[in-house]
């Protein structure tokens, strides 16, 4: 244990939690994992790129707590979260004869930590899970709140289950070894919190965010405000009856793009895709009248202050038009009634829940931005 870890409680009834946020934490994973979840062993899900470099301290820390391991390596990337490897990852599970009572510790992003999240949900009926976060993505958002699942062709994250962790580490010294470009990514998560609700955490990032991208102790606050901010809303609304929608700022618009560009993470991956949706978002609350068009220009600057993507113009490789990214919006899992849903916002800290959206209002903002230099 050390006494610099801080700790965010998830406090779920029977399906509680800890968030570990701290330095050296898969060194330490064979001993709290152990307490976590005592005797069991544990069927590692990783990919090559985790495999390299944090698996090997994850492997030797459970050896020294004495827990039996098995592990699954997989492709990085977003394509990987699909039936394909879903099937390798529960059958490598089970080969591993790993009982009911056992763990699933999804070593990686949040690729990862869904595709083996589900499989924990479903693999003997249910098994334990325990994430390992090693993004910047992972560890504000994905590992948190039991959200699990893969893409179909027809839509993102569309075939999964809640399945909650037993417990959540998040070693922010893996983050020294994450490619830029996918740091930055996760920061369109880190912003949206401050967005959602929380406009002084806005500007704490618009004056800290140098901090947190060369990772002063900037960065560990700006973790743990996050998780905070999602615990809370998971814990108010833990299966999406209602508020729990509010995380979904952007993205119906983000899920759209990353269909569009068949999830192919090379042209956008998934915290870009967010970095545009919640422009857009911003400024089509701004032309419904909602929100000013100052906040939206202040959301767009900071995005782009910090190299974040923010047009959809700017996505590479796709030149389609305002009718396909409608078509692929009503897969959206927040679709009720054939109607879309939209979180929109009156102001930076200030979104809401917007239903039954009318398409043509869509269709009329998306051929605006199409049309932007
Ligand atoms: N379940 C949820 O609540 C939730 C929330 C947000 C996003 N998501 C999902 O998360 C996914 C995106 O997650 P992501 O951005 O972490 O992508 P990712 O899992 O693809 O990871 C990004 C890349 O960084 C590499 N990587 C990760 N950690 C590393 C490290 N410490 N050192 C070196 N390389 C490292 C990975 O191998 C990968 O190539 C999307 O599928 C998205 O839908 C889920
Ligand atoms: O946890 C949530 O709830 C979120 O909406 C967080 C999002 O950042 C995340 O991308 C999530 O996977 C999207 O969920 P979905 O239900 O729209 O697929
Ligand atoms: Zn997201």
């Amino acid at each position: 244990m050390s006494a610099s870890d801080a700790i965010v409680h998830v406090p779920l009834g029977e399906r509680a939690y800890d968030i570990r946020i701290g330095h050296g934490l898969i060194e330490r994973a064979g001993e709290l994992i152990g307490a976590a979840t005592p005797g069991a062993a544990c069927a590692i899900v990783t990919d090559e790129n985790l495999a390299r470099t944090h698996l090997p301290a994850l492997e030797r820390s459970l050896e020294a707590a004495g827990i039996r391991h098995a592990q699954v390596v997989c492709p990085p990337g977003e394509a990987t979260k699909c039936y394909r490897w879903f099937e390798t990852v529960c059958d490598a599970i089970i080969g591993a004869r790993m009982e009911r009572g056992d763990v699933v510790v999804a070593l990686g992003g949040g690729v990862i930590g869904d595709l083996a999240g589900f499989a924990a949900a479903v693999v003997r009926r249910g098994m334990r899970f325990v994430q390992i976060p090693t993004s910047l993505l992972a560890q504000v958002d994905s590992s948190v709140g039991g959200k699990t699942g893969i893409n179909s062709p027809h839509g993102k994250n569309l075939v999964g289950a809640f399945h909650q962790p037993s417990l959540v580490l998040a070693d922010v010294g893996v983050l020294d070894t994450l490619p830029e470009r996918e740091f930055r990514a996760g920061y369109a998560e880190v912003a949206k919190y401050g967005l959602i609700d929380d406009p002084a955490f806005f500007a704490w990032l618009e004056e800290n965010h140098r901090g947190v991208f060369a990772g002063g102790p900037e960065r560990a606050h700006a973790i743990q405000t996050s998780c905070a901010a999602k615990a809370a809303v998971v814990v108010r609304d833990e299966t999406e009856q209602g508020d729990r929608a509010l995380l979904n700022l952007g993205h119906t618009f983000a899920h759209a793009f990353e269909r569009l560009t068949h999830y192919d993470g090379a042209r956008l991956v998934h915290g870009e895709a967010v970095a545009i949706g919640l422009v857009c978002a911003f400024r089509f609350s701004a032309a419904l009248g909602l929100c000013s068009g100052q906040d939206a220009g202040r959301v767009e600057g900071h995005l782009r202050t910090v190299g974040l993507p923010t047009r959809i113009r700017g996505i590479p490789g796709w030149d389609g038009d305002a009718a396909a990214i409608l078509d692929a919006m009503f897969q959206d899992k927040k679709v009720k009634r054939g109607a879309l849903t939209f979180i929109l916002a009156r102001g930076i800290g200030q979104s809401f829940i917007s239903r039954g959206v009318e398409p043509s209002s869509v269709r009329e903002f998306l051929d605006a931005e199409l049309a932007r230099a």
